[in-house]
């Protein structure tokens, strides 16, 4: 699923925030059409800004709102945001299930407020008070280690059993793993990082903060027309994400709604790798090359095989050389569902920079988060087929992971986790 396919899916009006009047509510059509919808029954919704100056509305990046609350969680199938922070907390020695079910009802208030544009509570520490909800979203999700620290073990979904370890794996435990997940993305960097800085705050006493690493994107805008985001390699990166245009979109990246177990109804698991993209030696890869590895041209994203960017890839195509349009190594051939039994995973991702390591080299590449309903059907099968025979794994290093189960979402009055914490 692309940026811009989303942009074309379903609109749901929210009411205004407060503070907001509805007779300053920018038109829906002008709004959203700039600004991004999302799919899945989750809602965009532009704002003001509540300045009391009537002529001055927020831009609609600034103005667009995602609901905090329905059936699955925001940040999954919300169009790809600006800027991200994931962070993952361990609970603290001798916080268990109640103060964990205590810290996900502060958590989820705190997001429902936040994602309408208000204040996170009354000590606001005000990073983004001159701003609009900016498309922020706040994602929760659990890891294998919360369900025993809360004797909940036998709640724990075999869908969350660890990952296997993959040959090229070169991950570090400090920066991998947790018992709970918090994923922010926003158009703005301020907003997302209050948003941070405001789960920080919740979290008190009940969790530490395990790692914490900050991701972008696009700025929605830059472009002429939405376009599919590009990644730190320079590639079109998204093309053949499955849309909800699929028939099998829901099958793919949820859990049913009558699915096992019952509290992750609606929900999906996240995989997050920290990928480490060699750039020093991608950049001196010849252009030709460099589409060979992947399968598609860099200018435009288009298949080897011809056609445009959204032109299905043909993988039994030969050349007038004789030799197949898209290589036997090609990221793009070995990814794909075709190659492995049908498997398929919505992939969701930020770049990152970390400046340069002490090796001189980039600190930069991928924050990839591929959502499925299960990733023992999505991510698995597919990282193993990568991690022997793709050509851009000589350019890739896997630093980190971790796999989340993510529950669907709130219901207003209701917060994240409701279901397995009171259940
Ligand atoms: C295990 C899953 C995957 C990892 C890890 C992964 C890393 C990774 N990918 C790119 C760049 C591109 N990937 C593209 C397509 C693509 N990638 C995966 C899976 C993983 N990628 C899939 C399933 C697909 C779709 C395959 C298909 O059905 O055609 C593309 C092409 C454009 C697109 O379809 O998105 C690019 C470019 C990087 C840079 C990277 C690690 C840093
Ligand atoms: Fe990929």
């Amino acid at each position: 699923m692309t940026a811009q396919t989303l942009r074309t899916e379903q609109q749901q009006q929210q009411p205004p925030a407060p503070g907001v009047t509805r007779r300053r509510l920018l038109g829906t059509a002008t709004a959203t059409g700039a600004a991004g919808l999302v799919a899945g029954g989750t809602g965009v919704t532009a704002v003001l800004r509540d300045t009391g100056d009537e002529s001055v509305p927020l831009t609609t990046v600034g103005a667009t709102r995602v609901p905090f609350h329905g059936t699955h969680q925001a940040g999954i199938t919300t169009p790809l945001q600006a800027a991200g922070h994931l962070a993952a907390f361990d609970l603290t020695p001798g916080a268990g299930r109640k103060q964990a079910a205590a810290l996900l009802r502060r958590w989820s208030r705190t997001a429902a407020r936040l994602t309408a544009g208000e204040p996170a509570s009354d000590g606001d520490t005000g990073i983004a008070l001159d701003a609009g909800p900016s498309s922020l979203t706040v994602t929760f999700g659990f890891g294998h280690t919360f369900f025993d620290r809360t004797d909940l073990t036998a709640r724990r979904p075999a869908a969350l059993a660890p990952l296997p370890p993959f040959s090229a794996d070169a991950l570090d435990a400090r920066r991998s793993d947790g018992d709970l997940w918090v994923q922010i993305g926003a158009d703005d960097p301020l907003v997302a990082y209050h948003a941070l800085r405001a789960v920080l705050r919740d979290a008190g006493e009940t969790a530490t903060l395990r790692w914490q690493t900050r991701g972008f994107n696009r700025t929605p805008g830059a472009t002429a027309e939405p376009r599919t985001a590009r990644n730190l390699m320079g590639q079109v990166d998204g093309t053949n994400n499955p849309t909800p245009a699929d028939d099998d979109f829901a099958a793919r990246v949820f859990v049913p709604a009558a699915g096992q177990p019952d509290w992750m109804a609606n929900g999906s698991y996240a995989v997050f790798r920290r990928i480490r993209m060699l750039l020093d030696r991608w950049e001196t890869l010849p252009l030709e090359r460099q589409e060979r590895v992947i399968g598609r041209r860099k200018s435009d994203g288009a298949p080897l095989s011809g056609g445009g960017e959204h032109t299905p890839v043909d993988l039994g195509k030969f050349g007038a050389d004789g030799a197949l349009a898209v290589a036997g190594d090609a990221h793009v051939r070995v990814a794909a569902p075709a190659s492995n039994g049908g498997a398929a995973m919505l992939r969701r991702p930020f770049s990152y920079d970390d400046g340069l390591r002490d090796d001189g080299a980039p600190d930069a590449g991928l924050l990839f988060i591929a959502w499925q309903a299960d990733p023992r059907h999505g991510f698995v099968p597919v990282q193993r087929k990568l991690d022997r025979g793709d050509g851009l794994s000589r350019f890739l290093r896997h630093e980190a992971s971790a796999l989340w189960a993510v529950p669907g979402g709130a219901a207003d009055g209701e917060y994240v986790g409701q279901r397995l914490l009171e259940g």
